[in-house]
């Protein structure tokens, strides 16, 4: 008789409230990445960047920690099956990062290796002030293997980023935030509603032309410059008919504020 396992305890909770989709990672002890936390972790959030009634992702860890990087205890042991299983972890970024909608990392804890890599792919990065963030792959013997060696230098510039790789340390949230690695510190015990109330807020700011800002400036990055302002000047075109950019222009004239929809 084959035995029945009970189910995998779920290590991704997604919740969705007033256009805020909060999506909670809880993999005890420390939020480590393992092959099936990535694929719940995919699979949770492919449907939410598609849904256009979600205007704002935030991501969270639990506890101490935000995500803590790769298992160690499965890197330790990886097989080539578990290589490949490791990989959609580059994938989770990339639907972070060209969803059509903000993405906000809230850094409840320490946010490390693949866990800071992750947060990259974010669009806002906020840190509870007792949190830490960093790259201490190197003192594994690796480097930072899931686009820490590309976005990092795009963020910082290529000398302060590969030398925070290089040293692989730990920075403090006020550390992080001097050097633009996260936009905001927020002291731990106001956190949470810290998270809520910008999350809310920008749930309420014009989603589609947000997702087709991101959209273009990744695009930017890769077309020849006339290229890249042709692909800007047809967003905005595309835009200037949608219902949000009609509020938005009209409020200014009626002299009150906008009420966007998202759309
Ligand atoms: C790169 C090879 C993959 C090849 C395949 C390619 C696929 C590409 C995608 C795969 C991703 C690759 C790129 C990413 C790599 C990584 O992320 S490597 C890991 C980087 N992270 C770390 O080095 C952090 C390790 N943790 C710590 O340094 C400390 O925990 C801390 C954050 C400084 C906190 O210390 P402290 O408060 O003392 O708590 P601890 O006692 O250390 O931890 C509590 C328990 O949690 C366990 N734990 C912590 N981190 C991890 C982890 N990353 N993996 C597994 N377990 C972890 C720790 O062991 C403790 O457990 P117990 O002892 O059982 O309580």
């Amino acid at each position: 008789m084959t035995p029945s396992f009970p189910p995998l305890a779920a290590s991704v909770h997604a919740a969705v409230a007033d256009a805020v989709a909060v999506v909670r990672i809880e993999r005890p002890p420390a939020n480590a990445f393992d092959p099936a936390l990535i694929a719940e972790l995919l699979d949770t959030l492919k449907p939410l960047a598609a849904n256009t009634d979600v205007r704002c992702i935030v991501l969270r860890g639990t506890g101490r920690f935000f995500v803590a990087g790769a298992d160690i205890r499965v890197m330790r042991e990886l097989s080539e099956e578990t290589q490949h299983a490791m990989r959609p972890w580059i994938e989770v970024q990339q639907v972070l990062e060209t969803a059509p909608k903000p993405v906000l990392a809230a850094l409840n804890g320490h946010a490390l290796g693949g866990g800071a890599e992750l947060s990259l792919a974010c669009d806002v990065r906020v840190m509870a002030a007792s949190a830490s963030i960093g790259f201490p792959e190197i003192g594994l013997g690796l480097f930072p293997g899931a686009g820490g060696s590309q976005r990092l230098p795009r963020l910082l510039g290529a000398h302060r980023a590969k030398l925070l790789m290089m040293e692989g340390r730990r920075l403090s949230a006020d550390e992080a935030r001097q050097i633009g690695l996260v936009d905001e510190v927020v002291p731990d015990d106001e956190f949470d509603a810290r998270i809520d109330r910008l999350a809310a807020e920008w749930a309420a700011r014009p989603t589609a032309a947000i997702g087709l800002l991101k959209r273009v400036v990744e695009a930017g990055r890769t077309l020849p410059l006339d290229q890249a302002l042709d692909a800007e000047f047809a967003g905005v075109l595309d835009l200037i008919r949608t219902a949000d950019a009609a509020e938005g222009l009209q409020a200014f004239l009626d002299k009150r504020p906008p009420h966007f929809t998202g759309r």
